[in-house]
């Protein structure tokens, strides 16, 4: 009997379907779903790939099937820029990751820890807002999208490191430590030619791979610094606040994490957590503001639930987000439209049947959530941004409901949601309670450009620029 392979376009001899994606491979994808049907067999180079994109496909995926869908595949990307898959996100599934996942989660991610760290993000957005209300005196433009990235990026640098950077401090050959960051994301990002023709690794001719090795080690240097500089300091004074390194170092110290964890693991989670933390949240508040500035009368509505729940002598506070039922509403539509990781890729572990089809083991498993935001199956009037039709709906976000997974859903969902919900409810809250935005150049809302980046977090294409305008009476 032959096994059945999922529909799907035909392929090139030897590339397969490269040449099928461009850019944006998220939205060729759907494209191609459309024609193909919401499973579908594709093939990159050497490896065979199944993409689903329909809330029934992430189901099988995620929930029916999930054990064997839970790997991820190996590739330089995780070799080189993440201790050899030592961290979580590119770990094969396995004891050691199910291990590091749960120290993540218990030590760094726990609800007590995430608000441990309120009195930091409080600061660190009192600082921007204290920043945007200089610029509103002076009605200066401010490349908004930047300042939502830098205040995200000092939160977290707070959180596991205990201090923050300045733009040109550390990291080895000119850039800097924001610079490598960003650096490593993108070179991470791109697809790798040996990662899909087997024979290309060694001649890396993208050059992709020597710069991973290159950035990899200015990081390990600046990550093997910071570690230093705590030891030496914890040896001086034991602190109160403890930071993600002074608890990763106290577990690696005490013997207590239950398996082999030195170094490179405290390094690997590290990495984890910028790399999970940073860009997921400011990008999906950059995708809320630009929708809240081309729908005023949405913009208007939240900010009268602002005025009622918090008042215009007070600026928001955490303990008020329960309350803000249509902030709610509209970050859920934000993660609907725009879900920041628009594809989750995962591996398949075993042969295993799928409806009739066969998958081999090895196979790249693909979610194509993005898909689903743009389905008028399975969303009414898909393409419209409107948090109202959130009233009423028991949809959540933690992966219970197919049709809107922003974090996933099932064993390799995001064990950071806890502290990107709260981020992104915060820093959204304030910026539209403190200020009205205003488009430079009699520029209308309508115009603002909405285009996507896609990397392994996908953003808007282009920064938000606007006139920031003090709301508050104090
Ligand atoms: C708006 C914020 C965020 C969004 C939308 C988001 C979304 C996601 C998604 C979709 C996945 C992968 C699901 C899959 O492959 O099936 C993921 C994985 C992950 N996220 Fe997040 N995330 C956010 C914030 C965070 C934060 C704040 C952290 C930690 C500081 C974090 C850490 C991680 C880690 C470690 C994984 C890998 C899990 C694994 O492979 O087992 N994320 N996230």
């Amino acid at each position: 009997l032959k096994k059945k392979q999922p529909p799907g376009p035909i392929g090139l001899p030897i590339i397969g379907h490269f040449h099928l994606l461009g850019k944006n491979p998220h939205q060729d994808l759907h494209r191609l779903a459309q024609k193909h049907g919401p499973i579908m067999y594709l093939r990159f180079g050497f490896v065979p790939t199944v993409v689903f994109s329909s809330p029934a496909g992430a189901e099988l995926v995620l929930k029916t099937h999930d054990l064997v869908f839970a790997g991820r595949a190996s590739n330089q990307a995780a070799k080189h820029i993440s201790y050899d898959g030592r961290n979580i996100v590119f770990a094969q599934y396995g004891s050691y990751w199910r291990d590091m996942r749960k120290l993540a989660t218990l030590n760094l991610l726990s609800t007590s820890k995430v608000s441990q760290f309120q009195p930091v993000r409080k600061a660190e957005l009192r600082l921007a807002v204290d920043s945007l209300r200089r610029a509103a005196a002076g009605r200066e433009t401010v490349d908004v999208s930047e300042m939502i990235m830098g205040t995200i990026g000092d939160m977290v640098c707070l959180m596991v490191f205990g201090r923050k950077f300045a733009g040109g401090e550390l990291g080895g050959s000119g850039g800097g430590f924001k610079y490598v960051i960003d650096e490593t994301f993108q070179v991470a990002a791109k697809p790798n030619l040996g990662d899909f023709f087997p024979y290309m690794g060694t001649i890396d001719l993208q050059g992709l791979t020597r710069r991973m090795k290159e950035l990899s080690t200015t990081f390990d240097g600046f990550l093997e610094k910071i570690i230093d500089d705590h030891v030496l300091q914890n040896k001086q004074q034991k602190k109160e606040n403890q930071d993600f390194v002074d608890t990763m170092m106290a577990i690696m110290d005490s013997g207590e994490a239950g398996f082999e964890f030195d170094r490179r693991h405290v390094k690997a989670v590290l990495l984890d957590m910028l790399l999970g933390g940073t860009d997921t949240s400011s990008a999906t508040i950059d995708w809320a503001l630009a929708e809240l500035i081309r729908h005023p009368q949405i913009m208007k509505k939240l900010q009268q639930e602002l005025e009622q729940v918090v008042g215009l002598d007070q600026y928001v506070e955490e303990s008020h987000l329960e309350k803000l039922d249509y902030l709610n509403f509209v970050v859920k539509e934000t993660f609907r439209l725009h879900p920041v990781v628009p594809l989750f890729i995962h591996e398949a572990l075993e042969d295993c049947t799928v409806e009739e089809f066969h998958i081999a083991k090895g196979t790249r498993i693909m979610v194509n959530v993005w898909s689903m935001s743009k389905d008028p199956n399975v969303w009414q009037d898909p393409e419209k941004f409107f948090p109202e039709r959130f009233i009423g709906s028991n949809l959540d976000l933690h992966g219970h409901d197919f049709e809107l997974l922003p974090f996933g859903s099932g064993r390799r969902s995001c064990p950071g949601l806890q502290l990107g919900l709260t981020t992104v409810r915060l820093v959204l809250a304030q910026l539209v309670h403190c200020f009205d935005w205003e488009l430079p150049n009699g520029m209308s809302p309508s115009e603002l450009d909405m285009s996507e980046h896609f990397g392994l977090v996908t953003g808007k294409d282009k920064h938000i620029m606007a006139i920031p305008v003090c709301r508050l009476h104090k």
